[in-house]
């Protein structure tokens, strides 16, 4: 893979009063050519923010943000405007014309570009298509449901070929079913069409669903990025672990250990699991030698990207040397954390 879009050390900074604020500060960061990179945050984060700087709608306070090899910041608006020719967007309220068809909303950008008619009419066929749409080419966005609008948000961002494709919280006013349609298709785009896409999102299942890598935001700054396996199995941060917490149900939360204290008497700990298997053998083996007993209390296991990771919480009843023992032996495969005694 090569670099496609390239932050180096980029600030963006709002007026407010008197003072300068920084939406986004400090970021370095690479997207290569023909992932799907996630972005996630909270609200007021920067995701925006750091989106729209890489079709210079926004313009960087300081660093360079670089995209297909051209230095944005050093760029005139004539030559961003051939920039953003070879970028599409797509929106969480989609933005579609209400007065035009669905065939001509996939038809402006390319009107604009100046393509001739007939060009214009057989690429949005293939579009349409592609989008799976031909039966409503003469429909009005408010005959659509709003699955149906963002394919047609994704047909018209597509229809000048860009390499980049933005979603700006693409699937946040979707259900979950259809939000599943509409990523099912970005992963279409990706694979099939060569597209990079860049996703913006605050849900986490996003991210889960379709992207390669993932960075996460807080407060303008990158606080964590890596594989989406690596931020799932080992999130760094609190607000990284809070994100994952909310798909993933591996680890008991707070009101889940208050339960399990309520109910057991033993000693509570959470071992991880990892592809290897290893913890599965040493459990079968180890309990009987030490003569101790072990109830599953809680845990999960997840698969991502083609690999299994999780947790297994377990009441260990025996006499407290022989849980030691126990409890050394596990750590000698996998990490485990002991959460109620
Ligand atoms: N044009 C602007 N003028 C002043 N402040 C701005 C502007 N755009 C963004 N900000 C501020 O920059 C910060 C980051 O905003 P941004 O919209 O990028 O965050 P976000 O993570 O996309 O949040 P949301 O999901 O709510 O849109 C916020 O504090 C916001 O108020």
């Amino acid at each position: 893979m090569s670099s496609l879009i390239e932050f180096r050390g980029v600030t963006k900074s709002f007026r407010s009063g008197d003072a300068a604020v920084a939406a986004v500060a400090d970021i370095d960061l690479t997207i290569e050519r023909g992932e799907i990179f996630g972005i996630i945050g909270y609200s007021g984060a920067g995701k925006s923010t750091l989106l729209r700087l890489i079709n210079a709608l926004e313009h960087a306070t300081s660093g360079s943000v670089i995209v297909d090899g051209r230095d944005l910041t050093t760029l005139r608006e004539r030559e961003l405007r051939s920039v953003r020719a070879g970028i599409g967007m797509i929106f969480q309220q989609f933005n579609l014309f209400r007065s035009r068809t669905v065939f001509a909303n996939i038809a402006y950008p390319l009107k604009v570009a100046g393509w001739p008619k007939d060009k214009r009419t057989a690429r949005v066929t293939e579009l349409l298509a592609f989008v799976g749409l031909t039966e409503k080419a003469w429909a009005y966005p408010d005959q659509l449901s709003g699955g149906q609008k963002q394919r047609v948000g994704i047909a018209r961002a597509l229809a000048t070929n860009p390499a980049i494709l933005l979603a700006d919280e693409a699937t946040s006013a979707l259900d979950p079913e259809t939000t599943a349609d509409v990523l099912a298709l970005l992963k279409r785009v990706n694979a099939e069409l060569g597209v990079t896409i860049v996703v913006i999102t605050h849900e986490m299942e996003v991210v889960r669903s379709i992207a390669d890598r993932v960075a996460v935001l807080d407060a303008g700054r990158i606080i964590e990025l890596g594989t989406v396996f690596d931020v799932f199995s080992e999130p760094q941060t609190p607000t990284s672990q809070r994100f994952v917490g909310t798909v993933l149900r591996n680890q008991p939360g707070e009101a889940d250990l208050e339960r399990l204290r309520g109910k057991h008497s033993g000693r509570i700990v959470s071992a991880r699991i990892h592809d290897d298997g290893r913890l599965g053998a040493v459990l079968s083996d180890a309990v009987g030698r030490h003569g101790v007993r072990f109830e599953i209390v809680y845990g999960g296991i997840s698969a991502l990207q083609g690999r299994s990771f999780g947790s297994l919480t377990l009441e260990l009843l025996g006499e407290p040397e022989a849980v030691d023992a126990l409890i050394a032996e596990l750590r000698t495969v996998t990490e485990v954390e002991e959460v109620a005694a």
